[in-house]
C-alpha cells in the first residue's frame, strides 16, 4: 500500500503540467549558463534550471539551503527538471551543479529517513531510485560542475553523470561516507562507484566511508578533473563542447550499453529494494545512529 501511494505521488507530479507547478518559475529569463543572450529560466525554486537552447545546455542548480540536502521536493523536482529537459530536443547537455556557496550537496536529507512513517521511508526511496536511473540512463550528456563538499548522496549524484569537475579546494571532500553514520550503502550506490573508480579503491572507499579531498579525489579517479575555484564552470562547458561534438546517437547507444546493466539490476527488484531499505531504516539500532548523527551536525554551532 505504502509502495502505491509513494509511486502515485511520484506519477502525479511526473505527470502534471510543468507550468502548473505551484513552484514553477517559468520563463524568467536571466543571466547566461555560458555568456550570451537567449538564455531562459525555469524550474522551481529548489531547482534552478538556466538553458541555453544556442548551445543547446542546460545547467541545473540545486538551491537548497543551508546544505542542499536531497528533500522529497528536491528530489522530485530535480526529476521534473531533468525529464523536461530529455523531452524537449533543443537540449544535448546539462550541467549539474549547487548554488549553495561551498556546499554541492550534503546529501540524503536525514530527516526523511529518521522518525518518519514506513510509508513515508517508501514514497522518499522510491524517489531515490527514480533520480539515480533518470540521471545514469540520462540520454544527454550530464556533466558534474562540483563547487563544493559532496558527500554520500551528494557524491552519488555527481557519479550518475558522465564526467566530474571538481573545483580546488581542501575543503570540498567527496566520497560514498554511509559508513561512518552507521548506515549501509545500497548496491547501486556501491555498483556507481565500482563503475567508476574500480573494484578495490571502491571497497576500501566504502568500508573506511572515506571523503577524498580534491587531489586524492584526482587521483583515485572519484572526478575526472580538479580546476581552480573560479573555473569549475567553464572548465564543466568546455568539456561538454568536447562531448557535444560526438554524435548523440553513438554516444547515447554506448552509454546505454556501458551502464544499462546496472541499472536493469535495480529495475528489477526496485520493489525489494524498497522493502530491504524499510527493515534496514526502521531498525532501532538505526534510527538511534542517525538521531546521533544529526544531534551532532546541530550541536557542531553550540
Ligand atoms: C545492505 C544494504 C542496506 C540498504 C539500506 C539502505 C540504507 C540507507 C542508505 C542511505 C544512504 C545515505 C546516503 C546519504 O546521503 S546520508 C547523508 C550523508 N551526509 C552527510 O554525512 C553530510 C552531513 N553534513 C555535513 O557534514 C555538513 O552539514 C556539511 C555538508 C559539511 C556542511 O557543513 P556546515 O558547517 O556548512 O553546515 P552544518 O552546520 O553542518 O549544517 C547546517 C544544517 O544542515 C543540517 N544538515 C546537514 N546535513 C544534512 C543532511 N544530510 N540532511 C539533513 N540535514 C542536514 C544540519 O543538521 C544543520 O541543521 P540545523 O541548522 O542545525 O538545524
Amino acid at each position: 500500500m505504502a509502495l502505491m501511494v509513494g509511486a502515485r505521488v511520484l506519477a502525479r507530479n511526473l505527470l502534471r503540467p510543468w507550468s502548473r507547478l505551484p513552484d514553477a518559475v517559468p520563463g524568467r529569463t536571466g543571466p547566461a549558463a555560458g555568456g550570451g543572450d537567449g538564455v531562459r529560466c525555469f524550474g522551481s525554486p529548489r531547482v534552478l534550471v538556466e538553458t541555453d537552447p544556442a548551445k543547446g545546455v542546460a545547467v541545473i542548480k540545486l538551491k537548497n539551503p543551508p546544505v542542499n540536502s536531497l528533500s522529497l521536493e528536491v528530489l522530485t523536482e530535480f526529476v521534473i527538471s531533468l525529464e523536461k529537459l530529455e523531452n524537449d530536443k533543443t537540449f544535448r547537455g546539462v550541467i549539474v551543479t549547487s548554488d549553495c556557496p561551498g556546499i554541492f550537496s550534503a546529501g540524503l536529507d536525514l530527516t526523511e529517513m529518521c522518525g518518519k512513517s514506513q510509508a513515508h521511508y517508501a514514497e522518499y526511496w522510491r524517489a531515490v531510485q527514480e533520480l539515480w536511473l533518470r540521471l545514469y540512463l540520462s540520454n544527454l550528456v550530464v556533466i558534474a560542475a562540483i563547487n563544493g563538499v559532496s558527500p554520500a548522496g551528494g557524491c552519488l549524484i555527481s557519479l550518475t553523470c558522465d564526467y566530474r569537475v571538481l573545483a580546488d579546494n581542501p575543503k570540498y571532500s567527496i566520497g560514498l561516507n554511509e559508513t561512518l553514520l552507521g548506515i549501509v550503502a545500497p548496491s547501486w550506490f556501491k555498483d556507481t562507484l565500482v563503475n567508476t573508480v574500480g573494484h578495490r579503491t571502491a571497497e576500501r572507499a566504502l568500508q573506511l566511508g572515506l571523503l577524498f579531498p580534491p587531489a586524492e579525489a584526482l587521483r583515485v579517479g572519484i572526478v575526472d578533473q580538479v580546476v581552480p575555484e573560479d573555473q569549475v564552470h567553464s572548465a564543466a562547458l568546455s568539456v561538454m563542447a568536447r562531448w557535444l561534438a560526438i554524435p548523440d546517437h553513438a554516444r547515447q547507444l554506448t552509454k546505454n550499453l556501458m551502464r544499462k546493466p546496472t541499472a536493469d539490476r535495480l529495475v528489477k527488484q526496485r520493489d525489494a529494494d524498497i522493502q530491504y531499505f524499510l527493515q534496514f531504516i526502521s531498525r532501532d539500532s538505526i534510527q538511534k545512529s542517525l538521531r546521533v548523527y544529526l544531534d551532532k551536525l546541530r550541536q557542531k554551532k553550540g
